[in-house]
């Protein structure tokens, strides 16, 4: 990821680590200028005055274009992240999506890419300070060979040491990305079951306490140890750094001729270098916190392969006609990892043709929304085959086949806008759809858009059926539509919705528990445990739910 990131802004990295290399280099000019004037004449002094001034405005000047290049490249990262994961989601089977799950892929889109983008930030700094520290040692190697390969050995130990206690904190900083990732599905809890929490006092305590509060505690201690180990070898850095000052200063300053001079240089420059070096001890972190985040990230995008199967989100895919559809010894599985089990669907051997209103009936958890998926392109199969107009569909065809398909889910989504192609009389088509299912009062369609989504779950699903009308899609599924409907509204939509949609010619899949309206199916199908019961054409009648019961099983 960060590789891809890098390749992505390669022009403006090169600009801007250039910037941050010279303000570095103009760094270490300015104490070797600062170094010459303390131990010389002051005639020369004057000299040194004008180039001591360049050197300051040059130096200004580099670190004002490297922060302002490297700031841009944050917020440019950051963008790029997530349009990437975003894509990822977006083209991923639906199938893939689900095992991935929501709070892996917000935690994703937020904290991972923000931490990843704070790297562009810590770069200038990291870079600068590399240049000063480098220039700042061979500046000291001029001075004194001797007391420069001294100098090198303390380093040398800091960085053993900090490098082993870093492996350590990486360690921790992992732990405490995986349970983020836990945290963020919390959150989502927080806000979708606040209702729920609000009326259950002990089930609010247990949430905040034990489930909420342990995850944002096992982040914050995750963290903590992580961070607090980085800042031990942080300091372990500087007490050797102010050791080494002691050690020449104290012990190792001889008498020789020109000691004086090399004695102020080696301090000057160690004094210097403290700040630099610290600001490197200090980013070197963030470095870590962004390839965890990068590899999370990588993860995601490896768990959501962009297969054959994949959604088209940049070209539109031809919609191919339906004039028959058929599964053949279609099945599907889900793995239930807690249990150790499987929920087997199928073999399912079913038709449909334009024209015909199936429902689709069964106990809850037969397997009826499974199904649907199925025969809508969600779950390709994983056994069998779909064959559509007699011809089977293949692994690079399944994008086009879902566009036959509009859907009405039972956990539906409504978005802001109709997203459909703009055309000429959305708005009015609509608005005539709104009155008909009596919500013109409550609700209007302008420029493309519903005015609001603040209405009842029941007009919210019919909002659903005007979207699905507008999409005009040849084939039809609605999952327990009129689960949250009034009497009149389940007979409107039994009653005349159905049988309109029966007359313009579309395939429709109705699931359904309203066995007083099963006599209006032209085809009853029944689940139970995965597996087809019976098929039923049905005759006009109206059976009770017992006779329906009889006509399955028998
Ligand atoms: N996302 C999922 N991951 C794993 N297993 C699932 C998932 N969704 C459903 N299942 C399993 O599949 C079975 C069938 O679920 P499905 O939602 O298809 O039933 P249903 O007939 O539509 O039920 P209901 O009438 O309650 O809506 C369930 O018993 C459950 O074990």
């Amino acid at each position: 990821m960060l590789s891809y990131l890098f390749r992505r802004t390669r022009g403006l990295m090169t600009a801007a680590a250039l910037a941050s290399i010279l303000s570095g280099l103009f760094s270490v000019l300015l104490i070797a200028q600062i170094n010459a004037a303390l131990t010389s004449d002051s005639a020369s002094r004057a000299n040194a005055a004008w180039a001591f001034a360049g050197i300051a405005v040059a130096l200004m000047v580099c670190r004002m274009v490297s922060a302002a290049l490297f700031e841009r490249l944050g917020q440019r990262a950051l963008a790029e992240l997530r349009s990437f994961v975003a894509q990822c989601v977006a083209e991923t089977s639906f199938a893939q999506f689900e095992r991935v799950g929501s709070a892996r892929i917000q935690s994703a889109l937020t904290e991972h890419s923000n931490n990843v983008a704070v790297l562009f930030v810590s770069l200038p700094v990291i870079l600068t300070n590399t240049v000063i520290v480098v220039g700042c040692l061979g500046y000291l190697a001029m001075l004194s060979w001797q007391l420069f390969l001294f100098a090198l050995g303390v380093i040398g130990l800091g960085a053993v040491g900090y490098h082993l206690v870093h492996l350590r904190a990486i360690h921790y900083l992992q732990s405490a990305s995986s349970e983020q990732d836990r945290l963020f599905g919390h959150f989502r809890a927080l806000t979708d079951g606040a209702k729920e929490l609000r009326l259950h006092q002990r089930k609010s305590r247990v949430f905040m306490d034990q489930i909420l509060g342990e995850s944002v505690e096992g982040v914050r201690r995750l963290r903590t140890y992580g961070m607090s180990l980085f800042v031990i070898s942080t300091s372990w850095g500087q007490f050797l750094m102010y050791a080494f000052i002691g050690l020449v200063l104290f012990v190792l300053a001889g008498d020789g001729p020109n000691q004086t001079q090399v004695m102020t240089g080696f301090a000057l420059v160690f004094v210097f270098m403290v700040t630099p070096l610290e600001g490197l001890l200090i980013n070197i972190p963030r470095i870590n916190m962004a390839r965890v985040a990068a590899s999370r990230i990588d993860d995601i995008a490896r768990e959501m392969p962009q297969g054959q199967e994949r959604q088209a989100t940049t070209q539109t895919t031809q919609m191919p006609a339906l004039q028959h559809l058929e599964l053949r010894e279609v099945t599907h599985q889900y793995y239930h990892e807690q249990s150790d089990d499987f929920f087997e669907l199928g073999p399912i051997n079913l038709s449909f043709t334009p024209g015909e209103v199936v429902f689709l009936v069964g106990g809850n958890g037969s397997g009826k929304t499974t199904l649907a998926k199925v025969v809508v392109g969600l779950y390709p199969p994983e056994g069998g085959e779909v064959l559509l107009n007699g011809e089977r569909v293949e692994a690079d065809g399944w994008d086009a086949y879902r566009q036959l398909f509009s859907v009405v889910f039972s956990d539906f989504h409504l978005f802001e806008r109709l997203l459909e192609a703009p055309r000429d009389g959305l708005d009015e088509e609509g608005n005539r759809l709104l009155a008909k299912l009596h919500l013109q009062h409550k609700v209007r369609v302008e420029n493309g858009a519903f005015t609001t989504q603040a209405l009842s779950q029941g007009q919210r699903k019919r909002l659903a059926l005007v979207v699905s009308y507008l999409e005009d899609r040849p084939f039809l599924v609605f999952d327990e539509w009129a689960a949250d409907q009034d009497p009149l509204f389940k007979e409107v939509f039994y009653c005349e919705v159905l049988p309109e949609l029966k007359r313009m010619g579309k395939a429709v899949l109705v699931i359904t528990h309203d066995d007083c309206y099963f006599h209006l199916a032209d085809r009853l199908v029944r689940l139970e445990s995965g597996k087809l019961l019976a098929t039923e054409p049905m005759d006009g009648e109206q059976p009770t739910s017992e006779a329906v019961e009889a006509s399955v099983t028998s």
